[in-house]
This record gives structure tokens, sequence and C-alpha cells, in this order.
């Protein structure tokens, strides 16, 4: 245990005394058991404090904190903390993201920010804080979240032209004076609004230019207009007081409802929930986001909540969203539906998942489960799928997706699947293999998600699934997938790759095509050449290796499991496949090489 820094947490949290206990003991271990608080990979160090709603009250004390010198993370927001910026901060020169939002705050900002290299993500809205902006802001490079919305700031806007990693700002309702910088105009102006943007000289010359009035004394008004006011005053009055029972209701009706989540909430933008109560309710079943070693995240569960949030899709296993957080980080999170697991074997499952750390995986962030909600996290990947790649955007617009990236999608994909099938003692199963799992990487090549999920789902049966067109025949539900019946589903994925069609589709006569069987009978009736996307058909050279991965392709698709390869075989073979080209090309004589590159489009 890092026993001093356990010393300073201890001090601070003996003088603030929150008023919801924590359980943070001398004699147990911090690192392991201490409610909002992480430590680094040997444990020699505290690196992140959140106590997020814990009724913290009153000034933070000089020389707690601040001798956490490799703190990265402080998140005390939602409390009621007062008094001015602790000016010992300094010291935390680790410091990445902070979050001191919806706290009594008040006095200056801090005039050197820079002192802070790594800062990330400042979060100092809804405090009392004054003065003005400092310049010093203007010169942090990392940051990418800054909010000090609702405050009484005044003065200058400063130039924050040159801070190019600034994703979202947030200065609105402040005293600032305008006008609002060209800079900031590339921001929504909901980041600028309610900051004053005439100068108050001007402000001042305006106002003493103005006939000005004598001020109304409601006993100067004639009787029906008093009455007239009081009565309008009283509807108004009514009005709101409606509404507040409402919310109230509704709030009620929510935290007693059957799921922490719910569609609506994840759904809607920017939805709020009192901090307080929705900690209270995660930490009374000791309910916490659990994020895997190395993750650099540094969100909670509430700020999923808060996030804006849009449906990317409903899949087999549950919808997926992307979640924008306060810093600006998107991330895919995915909730799933018809958990058969119990929590133990769920958390076992993840951590299996999680545990895979390959260039051709992608990483399993973080992962929560309670009775009513079972959520994993993964980096958003903007690209979109393979599936997407292939067939969205049909338009004119369209990119088409050459041969050297489908090669790379193969292989990546291949290596990845290899990689998977290596893990739980070699028993791993993927279970959910297409090309809407499918992303690339930042190389370029192929990386898989969605893996290990059957094993904790409920049985489904064909007809319901939608994974139908990837489906090995002998999988009558996906509990019983295999690794071969994975071998199986990478092969429709290749024949997509290489025809451009979707495993099921429909043709303009409304007839439904099956990819596999379609292509099997386009080769038996040796119109080979046919099969492959048109798309492609602009590159020269490449049509031995179209063959050639046909093929592959069509031993992946056998019926019989034990006839098709193993996928360590695959990424052999379909590496072969691209490392002959590559050679082919490197041996050609160099004026050949220059007239006529694989993948590259024929000048027709
Ligand atoms: N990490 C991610 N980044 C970007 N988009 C993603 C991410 N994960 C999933 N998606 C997209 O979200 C959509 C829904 O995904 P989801 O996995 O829920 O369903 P699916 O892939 O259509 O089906 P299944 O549940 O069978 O895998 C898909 O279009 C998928 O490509």
């Amino acid at each position: 245990d890092p026993v001093q820094d356990k010393r300073a947490l201890l001090e601070f949290l003996t003088l603030m005394r929150p008023t919801r206990s924590l359980n943070w003991n001398e004699t147990t271990s911090v690192c392991n058991t201490w409610t909002g608080v992480t430590c680094n990979h040997d444990g020699s160090r505290i690196t992140a404090v959140r106590l997020p709603g814990v009724g913290l009250n009153g000034q933070i004390p000089p020389n707690t904190l601040s001798r956490l010198s490799s703190l990265t993370v402080l998140s005390l927001r939602s409390n009621r903390i007062s008094g001015p910026f602790p000016v010992d901060f300094v010291e935390l020169k680790e410091l990445a993201f902070l979050y001191l939002q919806d706290n009594d705050f008040s006095g200056p900002l801090p005039e050197d920010f820079s002192v802070w290299k790594n800062l990330t993500s400042v979060n100092l809205s809804n405090n009392e804080f004054n003065g003005t902006v400092p310049d010093s802001l203007s010169r942090l490079r990392r940051v990418q979240s800054l909010n000090l919305a609702n405050n009484s700031l005044s003065g200058d806007i400063p130039d924050l032209s040159g801070v190019s990693s600034l994703q979202h700002i947030d200065l609105s309702n402040n005293n600032l004076n305008g006008p609002v910088p060209s800079w900031l105009q590339r921001f929504p102006s909901s980041s600028y609004q309610g900051i004053g943007v005439v100068p108050p000289d001007l402000a001042h010359q305006q106002l003493a230019a103005a006939p000005q009035k004598p001020k109304p004394h409601f006993l100067g008004l004639t009787k029906t207009v008093f009455l007239l006011i009081i009565i309008a005053v009283s509807i108004v009055l009514l009005a709101v007081l409606a509404f507040v029972l409402a919310v109230c209701y509704l709030r009620r009706k929510l935290s007693q409802g059957d799921g922490i989540v719910n569609d609506n909430k994840l759904q809607k933008k920017g939805v709020m929930m009192s901090p307080e109560k929705f900690v209270s309710r995660m930490e009374d079943v000791n309910n916490r986001l659990s994020f895997f070693e190395g993750c650099n995240y540094s969100f909670d569960l509430e700020d999923l909540l808060r996030a804006s949030a849009e449906v990317l899709g409903k899949g087999t296993f549950g919808t997926t969203y992307k979640a924008v957080l306060e810093d600006a980080t998107s991330v895919a999170v995915k909730r799933l539906k018809d958990v058969a697991a119990g929590k133990r074997d769920f958390e076992q499952q993840m951590e299996i998942i999680g545990g895979i750390k390959h260039e051709n995986v992608v990483e399993l962030k973080a992962y929560y489960y309670s009775k009513d909600e079972k959520l994993m996290v993964y980096d958003y990947f903007s690209n979109g799928s393979v599936a997407y790649l292939l067939h969205g955007n049909r338009g004119e617009n369209r990119v088409p997706l050459d041969w050297e990236t489908r090669m790379s999608i193969a292989i990546g994909a291949a290596k990845g699947i290899a990689r998977i099938h290596q893990e739980n003692n070699g028993k791993l199963v993927h279970g959910n293999i297409k090309s809407s799992n499918i992303f690339l990487n930042s190389d370029r090549n192929g990386c898989v998600s969605d893996l290990g999920l059957t094993a904790v789902m409920s049985p489904l049966a064909p007809p319901i699934s939608r994974q139908a067109g990837y489906r090995a025949p002998e999988v009558t539900d996906t509990r019983k997938s295999s690794q071969l019946s994975d071998v199986y589903s990478f092969g429709v994925v290749l024949l997509e790759l290489l025809t451009g069609k979707s495993p099921i589709h429909t043709t303009a006569g409304d007839e439904i095509i099956h990819l596999v069987r379609w292509v099997h009978s386009v080769v038996r009736e040796e119109w080979t050449a046919e099969v492959f996307d048109v798309e492609l058909l602009r590159y020269t050279n490449i049509e031995e290796e179209m063959v050639e991965m046909l093929q592959i392709a069509m031993s992946c698709v056998v019926k019989a499991p034990d006839q098709r390869p193993k996928m360590s075989d695959l990424v052999r073979l379909i590496e072969s496949v691209g490392n002959r080209q590559a050679s082919l090309e490197a041996n050609k004589p160099k004026s050949e090489n220059e007239a006529s590159e694989t993948s590259t489009p024929s000048e027709t």
C-alpha cells in the first residue's frame, strides 16, 4: 500500500467529514478496497481519487490532497466544497483530469495553469469563481475539454486559438466581455451563450444615452392593473408548482424503475440525474464500472448516463450506443439484453475478454453488471465497420474499398480470431463473426469486436437471430457455436469482401439470395469471374489473388465442420497470398512496376 498517500487521504477525510460514510479504513488496503481510489500498477502510488456527491463540506484542507503527487484524476464534483481554489494543487503536476464542478468554490482561478502540463479535461462549472479567465490556459497543449460555465468570471476572453487540442469549451453564463472572438465561434453557440457580449464601457454609454424612465411603483398603478398582475403571477406560480411536482414524480418512478439505465435515459441528450442519489444507489450494491488494467479512460457510470448518446444499431445481443463524454471522448457502449449468466460467470467471461490485448482484437475497456443492466464499453471507431465500408454509402460520393484494404481487413481479422481461439486454454469462441463486428485499427488492418458473448447469453434459435447469413449450418442455437463455426462465419466475411454483397440480400425481383449458395452455384457453372465485386474490376493484376482468396473462402464454408481449416492455418494461407503479390511487385522491372501497381485503378 502507498503508506504516505494513504495517510494524506485519511487526513483529508478526517478534516472534510463527508456526510456519506466512506469505507476508508486505516487497516484495509487503499488500492483494493477504498471507494473512489485507484492506484498504479504496482500499488505504490494513488493515481485517481473520485468522490462525486459524497457530501464533502467546507474548504479543502491544505497539504492533504496536494501530497498525492502522482494523481492524474481528481473528481470532487457535486459536493458542497467552498473557499478558494486550493493553491497547493500546483503540487499535483501529473493532473490530467480535474472535475470540481457543482460546488461552492469562490475567488479567482489559478493564475498559472501551465504548471499542469498534462491537463486534458477541466470542469470548474457551477461554482462562484470570479476574476478573469487566465491567459495561461493558452499555454496548455493537451487540453481537450474546458468548462467554466455558470461562474462569475469577468474581463476579456483569452485567445485560445492556438490550443489545437481543444474539442469542447463552455464559457456560458459568465460576465465576460464581448465580442465573441472568431476562434470561439467554431464551437456551438451554447459554449458562449449568456456571456456579456457588449463591452462594459459601451454598455455604460448606451445606458447614459437612453432617456431615463421614472421607476414604476406598484402603489401608483390602478387597482385593476394591480389585480391583473397578481392573477397572472399566481397562474405562473401554479404552473411552476405543477411542473416541479411532475418532475419529482417522474424522478421517483425512474429511480424505482426496472433498470438503472433505460433507453430514454441513454437516448436523450445530456440526461441529468441527481448525482448524490445516483451514486448512493450504485455504491449501496457496490456496483461500479469495472475498468481493465491499462485503460486510460477516467469516467464513471454517472458520466456515461450524462453523456449525449446516439443509437448506433440494434444487434443480436443488444443495442449499441455512441456516447460522447464531458471531455469529448467518444465510446461505444453495448447494452446487453437476455444475459443468462449470473454475476460471477459474467465477470469471469468479461475478465477473459478484457484480458486479450492484441492489435487485431477490439479491446474491451470496461463493463458493468447489475441485476437490471449489463454494459460493455469499447473505443468508438469513427470510420464505421467493414459492413458500412462495403455496403453503406452506395451513393455518388462513395469511396470504393480498394483491394489492398480488403486484404488488410482479411489478414487482420484472421489474426484477431486466431488470437481469440488461443485464449482460455485454446477454448474461447468468438461466436458472432460478421462484417459489422470488424473495424479498421489505426494501421488500417482488420480488428474484431463483440467476442465471447454466446457463452453468457440466453440461447437464440436461428429464425430469431440476425446472424443468419453468417451462421454455420450445424449451429442450431447460438450457444452451440464453436471455433469451427467461427471459421465458417469468417469465410462468409471473406466472400463479402470478394463479392461486395451482403450474406443475405434480395435481388431486384425480390428474390432472397443466400451468399454462400449463390457463390457455390456461380462457381459450379464456371463463371467464377462473375462473383467478384465490380468495384474490384477497376484494379489490374489482382485476378489471381482474388481467385486464391475465393478458394480459401470456399474452404471455410464447407458443410462438414471438421473439413474446415483452423484459424491459424488461415492466417498463414491469407498472408501467403498477400506476400506473394508483394514479392511479385518487388521483382518486376522498375518501369513495369511503376506503370501498373497492384490495386491501382486502371486507366479505363
Ligand atoms: N466500437 C464501435 N465503434 C463504432 N461502431 C460500433 C462499435 N461497436 C458496434 N458498432 C456499430 O454499432 C452497430 C450495432 O452494433 P451491435 O454489435 O450492437 O450490432 P450488430 O453488429 O449489428 O449485431 P450483433 O449484436 O449481432 O453483433 C453496428 O453497426 C456496429 O457496426
